[in-house]
């Protein structure tokens, strides 16, 4: 599936759900001797309802921080981001708690972004809870999510380490969903699985924005993930964004030299998805013998 080129369809034509313009983030200096460092240095792009917008780019060109200044999480310092047309680059606590209904995030790291000591039916429950959701009805929402992202209802009982990392994945997808938001951020949410579970999780993201119309911030390094998941593609370089468009025009004509390097570099095979596939194929010759 990962390596299926098949374009995502047409980008949704709806309004902008997100709208990121000329955003500098500067995060303090460590010592009086240094200055602050900018991270990012007045970046724009929008993302529409329904729509997945992928961020891609070497390591340390920002991609985090940008999930994480769209959160609420890093020092806008110059610019604005908007919400559904609303300013929230600069909110107080309390105006971004109400946001979260609204704008979610999933992580990379599926072992430690869930509390090991709560049942995932009290993951789940938490967020429904302070959103003054009655038990009962948190009950039967918490049914409903579980189903959603294939886990049994049985899961609602059990902590997450009785879980492998693709069903941890589904868990941290499932508290993402409770609150109906309408924009996620994704920061690397397949890069720590291995390829078969990485391609169903990419397929759950994409059949749950089928049906819900939620659109993605999706950031990844991996171009096959982002061939597979994104209506367009945005490509970060040292904290600014150098190329953006469709994803199929920016992936397989790369106009700017930093894209055209990272697409070669693509091409080069990396050792330990050679290595995945090599136990893929070892399984699915054991599977038939
Ligand atoms: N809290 C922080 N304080 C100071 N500098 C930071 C902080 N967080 C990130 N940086 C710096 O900002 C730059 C961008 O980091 P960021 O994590 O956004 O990059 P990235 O593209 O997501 O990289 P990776 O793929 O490795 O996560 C890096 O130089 C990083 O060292």
């Amino acid at each position: 599936m990962m390596t299926n080129p098949t374009p995502r369809p047409d980008t949704p034509a709806h309004g902008s759900v997100l709208e990121v313009d000329e955003v500098v983030v500067e995060y303090p200096a460590k010592g009086w001797r240094t200055p602050p460092f900018r991270a990012l240095h007045g970046v724009s792009l929008d993302i529409r309802a329904g729509e997945t917008v992928g961020l891609v780019g070497e390591s340390g060109s920002g991609k985090t921080t940008l999930g994480r200044a769209v959160l609420g999480l890093a020092p806008v310092r110059e610019g604005r981001i908007a919400y559904a047309g609303r300013d929230i680059s600069r909110l107080g606590a309390r105006e971004r708690r109400a946001l979260s209904d609204e704008i979610q995030v999933v992580f990379q790291d599926p072992y430690t972004s869930l509390n090991p000591a709560m049942t995932v039916g009290d993951i789940l429950t938490e967020p429904l809870l302070v959103a003054g959701v009655s038990r009962g009805a948190a009950g039967e929402r918490i049914r409903e999510l579980l189903d959603q992202v294939s886990l049994p209802a049985d899961a609602a009982h059990r902590l997450p380490r009785e879980f492998s990392g693709g069903q941890r994945q589904r868990i941290a997808i499932a508290r993402a969903l409770c609150r109906d938001p309408r924009l996620i951020v994704c920061d690397e949410p397949v890069s720590a699985l291995d390829l078969s579970t990485q391609a169903r999780v990419l397929d759950l993201f994409i059949e749950i924005q089928e049906r819900t119309g939620v659109a993605y911030l999706f950031i990844t390094h991996d171009l096959s993930v982002v061939r597979r998941i994104s209506h367009r593609v945005a490509v970060m370089y040292r904290g600014e964004i150098v190329e953006s468009g469709d994803t199929r025009a920016v992936t397989s004509q790369p106009q700017h030299p930093y894209t055209q390097r990272l697409m070669l570099a693509a091409l080069v095979p990396d050792p330990d998805r050679q290595r995945d596939r090599r136990e893929q194929r070892r399984g699915l010759a054991a599977a038939g013998s």
